[in-house]
This record gives C-alpha cells, sequence and structure tokens, in this order.
C-alpha cells in the first residue's frame, strides 16, 4: 500500500466506526484523528487512533482524509480544506447529501483529489460511544465520482472494502434523488409514525401496545435533529419530490379502502410484496429475517450471561437482543434474534429448561 497514513475528521458513529473498522483489519498505514478533546482521549486510549492532530489542517500530511463531521460543519471545513491541498491529498466525506460537495469542489481551485462518499448503513444513535467495527459490514458504500488520477486510488478503494463494504457507483445528483426516497423520507414518516400514534384516547397511549410491526418502522425516530437538520435544508428539493411520490401513493390506498376496491388493493400489496422481496436479504442496511424469542428476565444479576452461556452451549448465535421494558424490581423482556426459525424455537426450549419464561 502507497498510503502511510489516513486521517479522520469526526469520530463520532461513522469516523469511529471508520477508524475501529480498520483497527481491526491489518492496515499498514497510521490513523490520525481529530474530534474535541475528551473523544480524542477516549479513542487514544482504546487504541482506535494512532495519534491526535492538534488541528483540522495537520490532516494534510496524511495522504487521504476522511471527513466524518455532521453535514454542515463537513461543507465548511471542505471550503476550508479543499484549496489547501496538494497533489498527494484525496479528501472524502462521509454525508448524506452530495450534490452540494461536488458544486463545491467545481469552485475550489485545489491541487487535490475529493471522492464523494456515502456508507448506506448506520444507526438512530450518534457519537463514538456507538461506533462499531462492525458497522459497515455488507453494506454498500456509494461513490460519486472516481479519481483514478489520483496515486493511490487503488489504496482508496481497499480501505472501503477493508470496512467489509461494498461499492457501488451513482451520479451526485441521481444520489440525492435516491436517498431522499430510501433515506430522507423515511426518516420522517418515522418520526410522523410516532407522532401520530402518539395521540391519547381515554389515557390509552397508543404506542404502549405497539408490536413489531411499529417498532421496524419506527426505530429510526430516535434519530438527533442535530444529525437531520442540515440533510433536510440541503435536499430539500428532492426530500419533497420524494413526498409528492409518496402521497400520489398513499392517497390511491386511501381512495382503494374509501371505494372498497380490495381487489386492486391486493394487486398493490402483491406488486409491494414481490419488490420487497427481491432486496437481497443478507445485505445490511436492508433489514434481513430474523426470528424473535422474547424472555422475561428476573432483576437479579447473572441473568443476561445464563441465557448467553445456555445457548453458547449449544452453539446457538444471537444475532440481535433488545430490552425491550424494565420493571424496577420486577425484571425486564428481552428480545433475541436468530437467523432460522429453527434456532429460536430451540432457544426457547433451552431456556424454558433453564426457568425462562419464553414466548414467540
Ligand atoms: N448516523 C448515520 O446513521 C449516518 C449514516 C451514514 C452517513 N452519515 C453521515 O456521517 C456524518 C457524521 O454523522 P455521525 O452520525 O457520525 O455523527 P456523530 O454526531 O456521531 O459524529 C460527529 C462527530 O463530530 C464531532 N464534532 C462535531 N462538531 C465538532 C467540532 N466543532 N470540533 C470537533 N469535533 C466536532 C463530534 O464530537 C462527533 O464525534 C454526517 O454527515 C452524516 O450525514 C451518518
Ligand atoms: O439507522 C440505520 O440503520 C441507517 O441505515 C441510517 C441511515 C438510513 O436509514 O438511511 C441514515 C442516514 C444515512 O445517511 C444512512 C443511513
Amino acid at each position: 500500500m502507497k498510503v502511510k497514513s489516513i486521517s479522520i475528521l469526526g469520530l463520532g458513529l461513522i469516523g469511529g466506526s471508520i477508524a475501529k473498522s480498520l483497527k481491526a483489519s491489518e492496515t499498514t498505514f497510521k490513523i490520525f484523528g481529530y474530534d474535541k478533546d475528551e473523544i480524542l482521549e477516549q479513542a487514544l486510549s482504546q487504541n482506535v487512533i494512532d495519534e491526535k492532530l492538534a488541528s483540522i489542517e495537520e490532516s494534510k500530511k496524511s495522504e487521504i482524509i476522511f471527513l466524518c463531521f455532521p453535514l454542515d460543519l463537513s461543507l465548511k471545513v471542505f471550503k476550508e480544506l479543499a484549496p489547501k491541498l496538494d497533489s498527494s491529498n484525496l479528501i472524502t466525506d462521509v454525508c448524506g447529501v452530495k450534490n452540494i460537495f461536488h458544486e463545491e469542489w467545481n469552485k475550489i481551485n485545489s491541487k487535490g483529489f475529493f471522492v464523494g462518499g456515502h456508507p448506506m448503513t448506520g444507526k438512530e444513535v450518534s457519537g463514538f460511544q456507538n461506533s462499531d467495527s462492525l458497522l459497515f459490514e455488507n453494506s454498500i458504500y456509494i461513490l460519486t465520482n472516481e479519481v483514478k488520477d489520483y496515486f493511490a486510488w487503488n489504496d482508496f478503494i481497499e480501505i472501503i472494502h477493508k470496512l467489509g463494504a461494498r461499492i457501488n457507483f451513482l451520479s451526485p445528483k441521481v444520489h440525492d434523488i435516491v436517498v431522499a426516497s430510501v433515506s430522507h423520507l423515511p426518516q420522517l414518516l418515522a418520526v410522523s409514525l410516532i407522532n401520530s400514534a402518539s395521540l391519547q384516547n381515554n389515557d390509552i397511549h397508543f404506542y404502549d401496545y405497539a408490536a413489531g410491526g411499529f417498532r421496524d418502522m419506527t426505530r429510526i425516530a430516535s434519530s438527533s435533529f442535530d444529525i437531520w437538520e442540515s440533510i433536510i435544508k440541503l435536499n430539500k428539493e428532492k426530500i419533497l419530490a420524494a413526498f409528492d411520490s409518496f402521497e400520489n401513493e398513499f392517497q390511491q390506498i386511501k381512495s382503494l379502502i374509501e371505494n372498497g376496491e380490495l381487489e386492486k388493493l391486493a394487486e398493490k400489496f402483491e406488486s409491494a410484496r414481490k419488490k420487497r422481496d427481491e432486496i437481497p436479504k443478507n445485505r445490511k442496511g436492508m433489514i434481513s429475517q430474523l426470528f424473535d424469542l422474547f424472555v422475561f428476565v428476573k432483576d437479579q444479576p447473572g441473568e443476561i450471561s445464563k441465557i448467553s452461556t445456555a445457548l453458547y452451549k449449544q452453539n446457538i448465535n444471537i444475532k440481535d437482543m433488545e430490552l425491550l421494558k424494565i420493571r424496577e424490581g420486577s425484571g425486564g423482556t428481552f428480545r433475541l434474534a436468530f437467523s432460522k426459525l429453527e434456532e429460536a424455537k430451540l432457544a426457547k426450549k433451552i431456556l424454558e429448561e433453564e426457568g425462562f419464561l419464553t414466548n414467540f
């Protein structure tokens, strides 16, 4: 590899995950990081970065610079740093809106190189403490241009592959249209779904009764507006266009129900099912099918270790685990998810033998 070091500006969910993932794989280059002092100290003490940068400008000593701040700050830093780069530098951002970066790049006179990037994976929580070396595993990493003239272009591609991601190229304009539909609109729908189900009727909170369907559709409603504000501002037109197309579809469904045209509604379901099933199940970013088992756990030490040990002994892999509800002094319900139905059934049997109350 020709690259001697990379710099990551912003060690939050995405920047921290890039650093952790590269540290977990075999790399020959150094990783420098820039963030607030307390985050840098954590990253250094956990050996997630090799050295801290004293300033953003110092990142120029690395061949590859990952820009991982929230969108508004990333754009500001991009405009300031890009003109100062030289031909050994490649700067790449990870932000959710892409065309604006290309527009700015075209106005900048730089000796360096730029590639627009957007990993199509994430979480509803942010910050270094939630970053994760496996975040990019099996995910799609969109690149919005190629820079084959850059001396270490192949190294850059190798680094993205080392994250465990698959690269797909899209033009920046098409990227912004696509993500308005598959990422930005769903975020706003999740917010709307939660807010509309927060209505109360005779002291009943509707969402207290929500099951898996509601949970699957609203996880991202917990995301912070700090990350979304600039995305919504900078992709406003494409988001509004995605709204129009959604409203049109939703209106059609509403009138089919109003008019009792259930055969036509069945066609809508069938066409949606077919399209949804075409999406590869093993790809991160799309919910792969998992089989849930609910386990009631008493509020006492050692309960979780009892579950994991019992399942480990039978070689059963827990793919996902979530604490759904906890009552002080009584206990809580965990959702355990398995990749196969047979595994979920076997886990139920094993945990019941250990004295746990379980349910599908
Ligand atoms: N969150 C996701 O799921 C996701 C997915 C794909 C892409 N992205 C993109 O990645 C980018 C970063 O998002 P994130 O979720 O990692 O955000 P984050 O809030 O987790 O991380 C941002 C980091 O920047 C640091 N930072 C902010 N202001 C700073 C300042 N003034 N000086 C020094 N450090 C500062 C923060 O301390 C934090 O560590 C965004 O542009 C977002 O669009 C996010
Ligand atoms: O929370 C997740 O699972 C995500 O994938 C987050 C998500 C998305 O839903 O599109 C959010 C914003 C992005 O820029 C990329 C990913």
